[in-house]
């Protein structure tokens, strides 16, 4: 079965998604509690991949692929999740009134006093310093 969400951004996709994988984990929830796993990833996907815009507080600006596998009789026992699309640019660039990844603000609110030391005093040096972190290069714009 192939389950395809479609829609303008704030329509409701990623939160039907997420309906959609409770049913099934209601459905077919092995033992090993790997359902529980497949929701938890949602957020740290969300974290590295979701923003605020101007039309959603926390919207995806990545495109998602989920397989999820069942056994013979019928219960989740395993899933492979694919990314795709994820722009750099919002990193370094941001439109009035929308937000960089929700990462970068966590990382803000949860650093201790050495580490913002360490990184920059300024929260864009941030940003540009974890971007380079993570992707080993400056982002381009
Ligand atoms: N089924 C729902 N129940 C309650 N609130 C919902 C539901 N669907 C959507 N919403 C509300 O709408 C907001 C936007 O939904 P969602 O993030 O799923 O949109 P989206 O289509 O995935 O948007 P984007 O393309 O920008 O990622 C949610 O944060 C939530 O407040």
């Amino acid at each position: 079965m192939f389950v395809f969400y479609s829609g303008e951004s704030g329509a409701g996709k990623t939160e039907t998604a997420k309906i959609a994988m409770q049913y099934l984990g209601a459905l077919g929830g092995g033992s090993g509690g790997i359902e529980e796993k497949i929701f938890q990833t949602s957020t740290i996907l969300e974290a590295f991949g979701n923003a605020k815009t101007s039309r959603n507080d926390n919207s995806s600006r990545f495109g998602k692929l989920t397989e999820i596998y069942f056994s013979a009789v019928g219960k989740i026992c395993g899933t492979k999740i694919q990314t795709s699309s994820l722009p750099q640019s919002r990193v370094v660039q941001l439109a009035q009134g929308e937000r960089s990844y929700h990462i970068f603000y966590q990382i803000c609110a949860g650093a201790s006093s050495s580490l913002r030391g360490c990184l920059s005093s300024s929260s864009s040096d941030l940003q540009l310093a974890v971007c380079m972190w993570v992707t080993k290069e400056e982002p381009s714009t």
